[in-house]
């Protein structure tokens, strides 16, 4: 986990340079990454998998610039992050909503693993949630930064591209479901051994 760790602090600074170019606020990138969001959940809901992930990808670049340019320009501020954090939870949730219509009306095929495509979205949406939330109520309770857990937001987003990119898209959901569940399991502990 410290290796992830370290790649994503070193991804985050390797983008400084470029972000400093960059001629939008912080606050607006937070919001086009969201906007993308919704495109990516449109897509899948119509069962476009590739357009779906570019989208994903997209979105997700956006998430890590954001960022990148608050901190280049000096301009990282408290609200930012809350608006960040806000704005990622309500892309999990419309892109797991986006999927969830896709395998209810059929446009994305799946089935298998027990129970119905979308039920294992519902649980992959529900294993985010605890995570993430975990994670905010922790820090509120005191705890300095429970970023810890084998699912966080970027290895989410990484196994949903992979698996709508290379056909495994249920695979991939049941993946989720499994570590953000491992996840909660791994903070819920975490911040009991910091509190
Ligand atoms: C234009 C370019 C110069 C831009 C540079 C490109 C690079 C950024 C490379 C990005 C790779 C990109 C192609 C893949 C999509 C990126 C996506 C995985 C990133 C999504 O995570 C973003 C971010 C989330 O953290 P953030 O602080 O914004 O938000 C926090 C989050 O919401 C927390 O939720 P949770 O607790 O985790 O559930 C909240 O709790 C926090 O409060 C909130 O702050 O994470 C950034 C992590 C890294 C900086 C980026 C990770 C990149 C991957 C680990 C490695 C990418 C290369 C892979 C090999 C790509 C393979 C997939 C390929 C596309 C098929
Ligand atoms: N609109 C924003 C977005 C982010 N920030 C700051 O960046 C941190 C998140 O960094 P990522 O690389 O993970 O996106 C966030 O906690 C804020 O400090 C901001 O100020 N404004
Ligand atoms: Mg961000
Ligand atoms: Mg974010």
């Amino acid at each position: 986990m410290e290796i992830l760790g370290n790649l994503k602090n070193s991804i985050r600074h390797s983008v400084l340079p470029f972000a400093s170019r960059i001629p939008f606020s912080p606050d607006t990138i937070t919001y086009l990454g969201l906007i993308v969001s919704f495109l990516a959940a449109f897509e899948f809901a119509k069962g476009d998998l590739l357009l779906g992930a570019l989208f994903l990808i997209l979105g997700g670049v956006l998430d890590v610039l954001d960022g990148a340019v608050a901190r280049a320009s000096g301009t990282t501020s408290a609200f930012g992050g809350v608006l960040d954090s806000v704005c990622d939870r309500y892309a999990d949730a419309i892109v797991f909503t986006g999927l969830i219509y896709g395998f209810v009306n059929n446009t994305i095929q799946g089935t298998g693993f027990f129970i119905e495509g979308w039920l294992w979205c519902v649980f992959a949406m529900i294993g985010s949630y605890l995570v993430s939330y975990t994670r905010a109520r922790a820090e509120a309770a005191g705890v300095s930064k429970l970023d810890i857990g084998v699912a966080e937001r970027s290895e989410r987003i990484i196994i949903l591209i992979i698996g709508a990119l290379s056909g495994f898209l249920l695979q991939a959901l049941v993946l989720i479901a499994i570590l953000t569940h491992i996840t909660f399991i791994q903070r819920v502990m975490g911040a009991k051994q910091r509190l």
